[in-house]
């Protein structure tokens, strides 16, 4: 079933040349979209307008249904410590009913928020405040948002920037798992250890590339001309990521771009 319909989306900010043109893509249920590219390529940008966050520069975001649930986790830069709610609030801020950051909610909604800190291991923290949260607790706080709603589509932008390494591996096990129930579309960097879970791979470098499957080999590496540096530490791959040669967006020098 498909759930997002993208049809030559530009996004970016009012005013501004656009970030990243020609989008086309469409998401279905249980899809697992990784996404990819260098820092300023236009991932954040991209994820933020199909959250609707952002309005779309040009085209189209047609969603399947009107009362389509997203769950969204966002690419967390800084943490303000001086940030009043509670753990369990934000969480709660998760279920899209209308009321707000600083609504009242009921005892049921109270109690699956708790349970689900609980499942994500997070459960001691419920009555603290998030500004005195590590990074990595902060996360896993935010992510308990994401999925308070039972979202259709999860949203993740990188996902791992904080946490330690057992909490990444447990994450990508829960993500597999949800995954048996809705779609997900997450950025990341990492596209060596993503590629073990994703099922396809978009990249973006102010242009928009889209791989059905989660195997970039390097005869489709070399069919893409994707300049893409692979270094194998033990099992797991490590990816950097420069510019798309033979791209026509790509390859003109940057303030064209912009
Ligand atoms: N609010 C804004 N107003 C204008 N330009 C912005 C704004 N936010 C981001 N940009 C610019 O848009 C471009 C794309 O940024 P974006 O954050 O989408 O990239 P990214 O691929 O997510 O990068 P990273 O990997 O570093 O997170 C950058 O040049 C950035 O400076």
């Amino acid at each position: 079933m498909e759930l997002i319909r993208i049809r030559n989306l530009a996004v970016g900010y009012p005013g501004e040349p656009p970030v990243v043109t020609g989008i086309e893509l469409t998401v279905r249920d249980r899809d697992y979209i990784g996404v990819i590219g260098p820092n300023g390529g236009g991932k954040t940008t991209f994820i933020r307008t199909l959250t609707g966050a952002l309005p779309p520069l040009a085209g189209k975001i047609e969603p399947a249904s009107g009362n389509l649930r997203l769950g969204y986790l966002p690419q967390i830069k800084s943490i303000d410590k001086t940030f009043p709610l509670s753990v369990t609030d934000v969480v709660m801020s998760g279920l899209l009913s209308g009321k707000g950051l600083f609504g009242r909610y009921g005892r049921n909604e109270r109690e699956r928020a708790k349970k689900l800190l609980d499942e994500i291991g997070v459960g001691r923290l419920a009555g603290r405040a998030v500004g005195e949260l590590s990074g990595g607790e902060l996360q896993r706080v935010l992510l308990c948002r994401a999925l308070i709603a039972d979202p259709q589509l999860l949203i993740l932008d990188e996902p791992t920037t904080f946490v330690d390494n057992k909490f990444e591996k447990e994450l990508y096990e829960l993500l597999a798992e949800l995954n048996r129930r809705m779609a997900i579309v997450m950025v990341s960097h990492d596209l060596g250890t993503i590629s073990r879970y994703v099922k396809s791979i978009v990249c973006i470098n102010r242009c928009f590339h889209y791989h059905p499957s989660n195997i970039i080999s390097a005869e489709q590496l070399r069919e893409y001309d994707c300049p893409i540096q692979l270094i194998s530490h033990g099992p797991v791959p490590h990816t950097v990521l420069s510019q798309h040669q033979g791209c026509a967006c790509c390859d003109r020098p940057k303030q064209e771009t912009r």
